[in-house]
């Protein structure tokens, strides 16, 4: 029997992505909306009534809009967006967060994906503060790099139609969407200062974590990494000279794999732990299809 699932917002960024992986699945039956009524709440109720799976890739506001109605029908609902991710009715949905995460998002009717960002943040934070290499309250702090993608339709435009040219620093302010989830999953109790950037390309992501260790903290970071992850097979602990010299945020583009590493000086103990992955790839479309695999008991790397 296929399963029928419902992406409420297939035509932006993300919903784009999923659709791309799982339209030519044959225990998969795409629920599409017609332009016209892609947005009429009683056409999209309908479509939830309809779907076992239901992935929604919208805007905050549009996805508060709906949850309460999500509530009263059958359908199971994965989540994109930012509005559950530290919700605990929602099943946090990255798979490798720890042992037990997998049963947890197996048995949901609710799954809320993880922001970008978040995702290359807490798989490097989790796995030192639980082996006691940092301290929950130690001050973090995390710098990233994302492809315009990042920004949905909206930021797509600004750099496609020349309007923003280049890259930008933002949210200096420290109020970005995701610090919450990551304080939440990695298990700080102390919020990180948070500095993201967005370059001059489409796709692909790089968040570092710089941190001042004892002497040997880099080996001791990268033991953590590697014992967390040992197995997995969409996370993965590389040697830093994996990555090449000059790290490139797009290496792994068009995958739903993110790689791990640590660099840093052994004498000193300043260490920097690095995440790369494709922000709509393991950041997004790929994660929430690693979920409905879950979900659905299927091969987890279905599509991916
Ligand atoms: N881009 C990324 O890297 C990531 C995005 N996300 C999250 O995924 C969600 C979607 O983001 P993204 O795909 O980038 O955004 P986009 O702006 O690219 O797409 C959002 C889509 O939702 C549609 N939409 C808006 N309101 C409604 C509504 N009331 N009913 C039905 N459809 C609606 C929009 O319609 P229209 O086309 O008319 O504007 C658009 O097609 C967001 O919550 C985002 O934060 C998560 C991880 C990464
Ligand atoms: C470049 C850019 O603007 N990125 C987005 C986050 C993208 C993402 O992960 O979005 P969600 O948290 O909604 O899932 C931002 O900083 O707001």
């Amino acid at each position: 029997m296929t399963a029928k699932v419902f992406i409420d917002g297939e035509v932006g960024t993300t919903g784009l992505q999923i659709r791309a992986r799982l339209e030519s699945r044959a225990d998969i039956t795409l629920i599409s909306l017609p332009e016209e009524s892609r947005k009429s709440r009683l056409a999209r109720i309908g479509a939830f009534g309809e779907a076992d799976v239901a992935i929604l890739c919208l805007p905050d506001a549009a996805v508060h809009e709906i949850a309460p109605d999500l509530a009263h029908l059958p359908c199971r609902v994965i989540d994109a967006s930012t509005a559950h991710r530290t919700d605990p009715a929602w099943a946090f949905g990255f798979a490798e967060l720890d042992a037990g995460a997998r049963a947890r998002i197996a048995g949901a009717k609710f799954v809320s994906n993880p922001g970008c960002y978040s995702t290359g943040a807490i798989a490097l934070l989790k796995p030192l503060v639980a082996a006691g290499v940092i301290a929950p309250d130690h001050p973090v702090t995390i710098n990233a790099l994302s492809g315009y993608s990042g920004g949905g339709k909206s930021m797509i435009a600004e750099f496609e139609t020349g309007a923003v040219t280049g890259g930008f620093v933002y949210a200096t302010g420290q109020k970005h969407k995701h610090l919450p989830e990551i304080v939440a999953h990695a298990g700080l109790t102390r919020r990180p200062i948070f500095v993201p950037q967005v370059g001059p390309f489409a796709q692909g992501m790089i968040v570092q974590v710089p941190l001042h260790l004892p002497p040997g903290g880099p080996a001791a970071a990268m033991d953590a990494l590697r014992a967390h992850y040992k197995g997995q097979r969409f996370v993965q602990v590389v040697e830093r000279a994996a990555m090449g010299d000059r790290i490139d945020p797009q290496r792994l583009n068009g995958t739903n794999l993110m790689e791990l590493t640590v660099d840093g000086d052994p004498e000193t103990g300043a260490t920097v732990l690095i995440a790369v992955l494709d922000n709509l790839g393991k950041g997004a479309s790929g994660a929430a299809v690693q979920n409905l695999n879950i979900l659905l008991g299927k091969d987890e790397g279905a599509g991916l």
